[in-house]
């Protein structure tokens, strides 16, 4: 946890308890239904959660955006964001429905009122966000075809919308058809190994029509 409030001093009393909460349900939860691996738990706030709030260092997600996370698993990058911007509606999805489970049980437990997360295939999600945010799902080229008109059309952030997606390693040949796409570094950011070749990749796909 001092991790977090080392990148991030400025939280609110409630957000501090709402992120040491975490690692309580998170371990609960996890002996039940396996969302995150049981090594990764041990390292919940770097692994998952200091890493989801590497999104936070590219972007700062303003009051009354929509954004969609897409494949969250266990709540990630979701579940931080949406304890460090309250003010911002988050839309969490996942194909598996025992996942949505445990995220549910978060929400509840964090009294979260900004997220909604459902059992859902992106494919068929008929909204628009101002960001769609991701991580492990799939490669750039799936992920654009499946929220490709996803973003809405009006801009309220500095940045044009579109995906805020944390990657690692090479992302060269990944992102060779994407021209626009730029990788933000987290090394740069946050001191710890565990983030030597993790980048945030923010892709412009406002939708035009
Ligand atoms: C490797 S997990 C990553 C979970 C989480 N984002 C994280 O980083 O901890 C990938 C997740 O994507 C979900 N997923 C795969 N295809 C999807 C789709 N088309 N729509 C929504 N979720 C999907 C899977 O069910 C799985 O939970």
């Amino acid at each position: 946890m001092e991790e977090i409030l080392k990148y991030f001093p400025d939280l609110t009393p409630l957000q501090i308890s709402q992120f040491e909460k975490l690692e309580e349900v998170y371990t609960e939860w996890n002996a039940k239904i396996n969302v995150i691996s049981r090594k990764d738990i041990q390292e919940l706030y770097t692994k998952h959660v200091l890493h989801s709030l590497g999104i936070a260092k590219v972007m700062e997600f303003l009051p009354g955006a929509k954004i969609m996370d897409v494949g969250t698993g266990g709540g990630f990058p979701g579940i931080p964001l949406a304890i460090l911007y309250p003010e911002t509606q988050f839309y969490l999805i996942d194909i598996i429905a025992k996942k949505i489970r445990v995220v549910n049980e978060v929400i509840q437990a964090l009294e979260l009122k900004n997220v909604v997360a459902e059992q859902k295939r992106a494919e068929t999600v008929d909204e628009k966000f101002d960001f769609i945010v991701s991580r492990a799902v799939t490669n750039m080229s799936d992920f654009v075809k499946w929220i490709r008109h996803k973003t809405a059309k009006e801009n309220k952030h500095e940045f044009e919308n579109g995906i805020l997606y944390l990657k690692g390693g090479d992302l060269t040949e990944e992102l060779k058809d994407f021209p626009k796409a730029v990788e933000f570094d987290l090394t740069n950011i946050f001191d710890n190994e565990f983030f030597e070749t993790k980048k945030v990749v923010y892709l412009p796909l406002k939708y035009k029509g």
